[in-house]
């Protein structure tokens, strides 16, 4: 059975630390994040996934968007070496769970720049965002890391928002949906559909209609449920505050065997 495992981390004490580039800094409220970051996990589990914590890493601020330290395809785990120095600390203890977990590890090397929070994946497209954190170097070691294993990657170019998926998220049928103020080429993806909020454009897919979606995004979710998704909703307004989204809190891993 292929496995259902999401990593996450449990937020730094540090948290509100955290780096903001296209966002004005805005107090974050550290107990109640906390208290969000639970709930996320219990979201995770309420829809058949197995949550795998990361050792803490609280000297990290920004640690618990454990999206952008890791990249996976098939069984391989691509260690992210990202654009923002402070974030770099943050993947020794990932690479060791990901190698606990019988993941194949590679890494992205100087002079390339990569935070995960720039990968898209649609089944073998692999959408990879050039923009703040990513460079070209990244990018194309992206493409010598998964075009062996099947991958099409596709580059995108990214520059209203933090990362690729701060822009765009995928339903489970491949249609790219976004927020178009947020997203440079819509016209790169081959179908596109807008949606009214910023925070529409993330979702979390987590099996069959089921899709994790922010608070933050209430049109959106009436829009998809219309649309027959099943939207699971969660309120993560204190990391939104440091330009987290939904997909950033965990990686989930779905090509393993256990
Ligand atoms: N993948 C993501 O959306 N990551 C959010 C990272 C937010 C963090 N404050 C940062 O600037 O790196």
């Amino acid at each position: 059975m292929p496995s259902k495992k999401a990593l996450i981390r449990r937020p730094s004490p540090r948290l509100a630390e955290g780096l903001v580039t296209h966002v004005e800094r805005a107090a974050v409220d550290v107990d109640l994040a906390l208290e969000q970051w639970e709930a996320y996990g219990e979201a995770l589990r309420a829809n058949g996934w197995e949550t795998v914590e990361i050792d803490p890493a609280d000297d990290c601020p920004d640690s618990v968007f454990v999206e952008d330290t890791v990249v996976m395809y098939r069984n391989v785990a691509l260690i992210a070496r990202s654009g923002a120095e402070s974030r770099r600390a943050e993947t020794a203890g990932v690479e060791e769970a990901v190698a606990r977990l019988g993941c194949s590890v590679n890494w992205i090397w100087e002079p390339g720049t990569l935070d995960g929070g720039d990968v898209l994946k649609d089944g073998d497209t692999v959408y990879v965002g050039r923009g703040g954190r990513t460079n070209a170097a990244g990018v194309q070691q992206v493409r010598e890391a998964f075009e062996p294993l099947g991958a099409r990657v596709v580059a995108v170019p990214v520059s209203r928002v933090l990362h690729l998926k701060s822009a765009v998220t995928a339903l489970p049928d491949g249609t790219v949906i976004g927020h178009i103020p947020k997203v440079d080429r819509p016209a790169l993806f081959p179908r596109f559909l807008s949606v009214p909020e910023e925070a529409g454009g993330h979702v979390v897919l987590l099996g069959g209609p089921r899709l994790l979606i922010s608070a933050s995004a209430p049109k959106t979710t009436d829009l998809l449920a219309d649309l027959g998704y099943e939207p699971v909703v969660v309120d993560i307004s204190e990391f939104e505050k440091l330009e987290g989204c939904v997909t950033c809190l965990s990686v989930r891993l779905r090509g393993l065997y256990a």
